[in-house]
């Protein structure tokens, strides 16, 4: 099968968020076996990954820095993610292979996902990035400009621009890769954010997509058999965190869309998982599962996971 995995930030560093570089690698290291099975086993597979913990710190080292060095802007902030984020992917994976005997190559693509200039999203900030602090280190913020919102008990957290992602321009060079055998790893951060300029040019805005949502573009583009969203919960659920709480296993369309329209799932986390998940399958793709690190090889077979799949799946193409 051809599959496309997005890695969430929980499988990306520790849970506090803090994104110490040996946690982000022990967290890759965990990800990365999951991966290498997954290969090994004879699917071809494209990784992406969030970024949002890690583009975080990154913009607040360059706010303190202003005075001493010149600030990057925002998308500047996200490719380098893709860079650090990508190498580790890549050690991480190649060493997993190596262990299973497995001589499946790996590239890891710097990329680019164009947004349009004029989408709201630049207007209203909805992307949660970096570290969470408290009510009265947010008011801080805020009061010189920011925006924070309250992400319940771990705390506030920042949010910035996140247009939606139109087209992953990569998508003719993962393919090719993905043709000559290799795993690849792309959309890093939802990809880096461009739009057309004069005479089609493209250029940076500042902006973080999310990943979740480029990851069903990927996902398309490249004809993807299966496309798993890999967080910490094994089940996305309805009444989440409530006495009623109940997995959701697998679920059609329909029910999926009723349950998103009932408000079951939080914007900035579970919602954007389950809008990708149903895009994907929405535009013929075959299946599309939600699980945890360590279920998705049973989720490829739809045997864990939250699963949509698709009763008619267009030939050939998602
Ligand atoms: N309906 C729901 N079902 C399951 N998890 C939910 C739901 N609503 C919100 N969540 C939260 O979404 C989190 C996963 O989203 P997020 O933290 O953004 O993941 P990641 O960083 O892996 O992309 C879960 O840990 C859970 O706390
Ligand atoms: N870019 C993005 O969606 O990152 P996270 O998944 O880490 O929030």
């Amino acid at each position: 099968m051809r599959v496309v995995i997005a890695l969430g930030g929980n499988a990306m560093t520790s849970p506090d968020g803090s994104a110490r570089p040996e946690d982000q690698i022990a967290a890759i290291h965990t990800a990365m076996a999951a991966t290498a099975d997954l290969i090994a086993a004879g699917h071809e597979v494209v990784v992406t990954h969030g970024n949002g913990p890690q583009v975080g710190n990154l913009l607040v080292k360059n706010e303190l820095a202003a005075a001493v060095v010149p600030p990057v802007p925002l998308d500047w902030c996200g490719a380098q993610t893709q860079g650090t984020i990508g190498f580790t992917i890549l050690d991480e994976l190649e060493g997993a292979l190596a262990e299973r005997g497995c001589a499946t190559p790996v590239a890891a693509l710097v990329s680019r996902t164009r947004v349009d200039a004029d989408d709201q999203g630049f207007t209203h900030p909805s992307k949660p990035i970096g570290r969470y602090v408290s009510a009265e280190a947010a008011r801080t913020m805020i009061d010189h400009g920011q925006t924070w919102e309250d992400r319940g008990e771990r705390g506030w957290r920042r949010l910035v621009a996140s247009p939606e992602p139109r087209e992953f321009l990569e998508a003719g060079t993962v393919r090719t890769l993905l043709s000559q055998g290799y795993a690849v790893v792309a959309a890093g951060g939802g990809g880096i954010p461009v739009v057309a300029g004069e005479h089609g040019r493209l250029h940076g805005v500042e902006a973080v997509i999310d990943k979740d949502l480029t990851a069903c573009l990927l996902a398309r583009s490249v004809d993807a058999d299966v496309l798993v969203i890999a967080t910490d919960v094994a089940n996305a659920a309805v009444d989440w965190g409530t006495p009623t709480q109940r997995d959701l296993r697998s679920v059609t369309v329909a029910e999926m869309r009723a349950h998103a329209a009932d408000g079951q799932f939080a914007s900035g986390s579970m919602g954007p998982k389950v809008e990708a998940a149903l895009r994907f399958v929405e535009a013929g793709g075959p299946r599309s599962a939600i699980t945890s690190l360590d279920r998705i090889g049973e989720a490829l077979e739809g045997r864990a996971g939250t699963v949509i799949a698709n009763p008619s799946p267009a030939a050939g193409s998602a």
